[in-house]
């Protein structure tokens, strides 16, 4: 309908006094408004009741959902009085989009430190909306905003006009996939590509993937490529956009950025439908990386940013160029392959006792042989610096770290376990997940007994229990806990004096490690098993 001959919106709404207007959007206005007897003020949302998309309707049953939710507004009231369809809801702040153009985005990217508490405060909040069975399906700037007050630091999620639950209240289901093609619900910049451009139904991965592509953007000076042309005003130029946005690789949009903002966008579209995200994991990837860039460990939303409290270490950061496979790389990945000697019967065993060979080797060895059937996975590694393309027959991280477990047993002196310590470091790095896995702790558990005392059987640093045991059971360590400890290891082991001690600390490693929400190998968890790749040199 169009909004030309309206009338007026009335001075009064129910018991609300309109004020100034706070913003507008497809289908309405939002407007700072007062309770005439308590005095409260609010944001009034007000959409005229036949506007052909009169989202009010849809999230006036969405918000009880959502009450009480850190970062979820409150519905206080609700109503329609004439033509007028009101909401009454908890006035906030500015929007990031009003932010970000305030610094002078899209031309200015915002620093790395805002970015990262942008990320683990959204990541959080669709962790309570899909708690609740609830999907946002339109995560985008201007649906992001500030609290007031003692919630300036705390960012809130608006506008559920679009939102869906996704479990299904009577039967408690997943709402089902569907083959057909539906109409695109969502925005031109974030949707995901499976959302906009393949016409998918909306689940949790997508709310997750606009969050990424929202990160992505904010840190790309002049934004993500799509967004550039500004909102297509013709069918052909929507096309066009939604080419450019499904033809652009992670590795092209994330060049130049920290790792963890590419490995994010990739899990986001690597998730299946129906699947749970790991919100934690994610939360605390961002965490670490503000952390290792000098922005402190708080998710706090400061506005102005603040300065990084240090500059980065001189240890450049691992930005991922993938599309290219630096010669490097791929020498390391050949040599993983030649290197994976499976013949060690004749080896003598110098540092190790067969007989008191741990839970942990006889698990990796028992993978190995799994792995005769296994079959190969074969992964596309495209070169864009030649245009062309290669197949690299790549081993799986699991397989490799359980030939270096079993290995590792096997290890007949202290130069053998630094070159394995080397080679655990290879795969970790190479991988585009830095989470120490259950095999990557068999490995730390292998080396620990090797260093230790080959003949006392060791408890393994981590179980194989299923996940949700795991989340039920344990109290997470705050990340400082395992950051300090962590730093504190990779300086002290230079100093090492004996096999002991080094045993000591990767023990300490990983304890730390297994007690943190990621489990992942921290910038200075990779430099500890460096100093102790050297040290062990050292101290043939
Ligand atoms: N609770 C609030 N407190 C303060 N400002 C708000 C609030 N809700 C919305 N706004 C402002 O109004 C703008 C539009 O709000 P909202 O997105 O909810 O409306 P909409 O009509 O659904 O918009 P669109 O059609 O663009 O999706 C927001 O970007 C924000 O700047």
């Amino acid at each position: 309908m169009s909004h030309s001959n309206n009338p007026p919106i009335p001075r009064y709404l129910g018991n609300w006094c309109l004020g100034r207007i706070l913003g507008s959007g497809y289908s309405g206005s939002i407007f700072e408004a007062q309770h005439v007897h308590t005095g409260q003020v609010v944001a009034l949302k007000v959409q005229h009741v036949d506007h052909e998309c009169l989202t009010n309707r849809y999230e006036r049953y969405l918000y009880p959902l959502l009450q009480g939710g850190l970062g979820m507004p409150t519905l206080w009231a609700s109503g329609v009085q004439g033509v007028w369809d009101y909401l009454a809801i908890d006035l906030l702040g500015a929007s990031l989009d009003n932010l970000y153009r305030q610094l002078g985005g899209p031309a200015v990217p915002l620093d790395l430190g805002s970015v990262c508490c942008i990320a683990m405060q959204v990541i959080a909040r669709l962790e309570c909306m899909h708690a609740r069975g609830v999907l946002h399906r339109d995560i985008q700037l201007g649906n992001t905003v500030v609290g007031r007050d003692s919630y300036s630091r705390t960012l809130y999620m608006i506008d559920f006009g679009f939102s869906k639950r996704y479990i299904d209240p009577r039967t408690r289901r997943h709402i089902p996939d569907s083959k057909e093609k539906r109409d695109f619900i969502g925005n031109y910049w974030f949707s995901s590509v499976n959302v906009h451009c393949r016409g998918k139904v909306p689940s949790r991965r997508d709310d997750l993937e606009a969050a990424a592509l929202m990160f992505i953007h904010l840190l790309t000076p002049r934004g993500l490529s799509w967004t550039r042309n500004g909102v297509p005003k013709t069918d052909a130029a929507h096309r066009v956009l939604k080419n450019q946005k499904r033809k652009a690789r992670p590795e092209d949009l994330c060049r130049g950025l920290p790792a963890e903002f590419e490995e994010f966008l990739r899990y986001c579209r690597s998730l299946s439908f129906a699947e749970q995200p790991d919100y934690a994991r994610w939360i605390e990837e961002f965490r670490e990386l503000k952390v290792e860039e000098g922005y402190g460990d708080s998710d706090e939303f400061i506005w102005p940013p603040p300065n990084p409290q240090k500059r980065p270490e001189a240890t450049p950061r691992r930005t991922r160029t993938p599309g290219v496979v630096a010669p490097d790389a791929m020498e390391s990945i050949l040599n993983g392959l030649t290197n994976l000697d499976l013949d060690r019967t004749g080896v003598r065993q110098v540092l190790g006792d067969r007989k008191n060979v741990e839970e942990a080797v006889r698990q990796a060895r028992a993978n190995l042989k799994d792995d005769s059937t296994a079959t190969r996975e074969v992964i596309e590694i495209s070169s864009d610096s030649e245009g062309c393309s290669v197949d690299v027959v790549l081993v799986p991280k699991a397989k490799r770290l359980a030939k270096l477990t079993a290995r590792a047993s096997d290890a007949t002196n202290n130069a053998a376990l630094s070159s394995l310590v080397r080679e655990f470091l290879e795969v970790m790095k190479c991988n585009s997940s830095r989470a120490l896995t259950k095999d990557g702790f068999a490995f730390l558990d292998a080396l620990y007994k090797q260093l230790e005392d080959p003949s006392v059987f060791v408890a393994p640093m981590r179980t194989s229990r299923p996940r949700s045991d795991i989340q039920k059971a344990e109290v997470k360590d705050p990340s400082y806990v395992k950051l300090g400890a962590v730093a504190r290891l990779k300086r002290e082991v230079g100093t090492a004096r004996s096999n002991k001690e080094m045993a000591a600390m990767v023990a300490e490693f990983g304890k730390v490690t297994n007690n943190s929400t990621g489990r992942t190998i921290t910038k200075d968890g990779f430099a500890f098993f460096e100093g102790l790749a050297d040290r062990l040199m050292a101290l043939q």
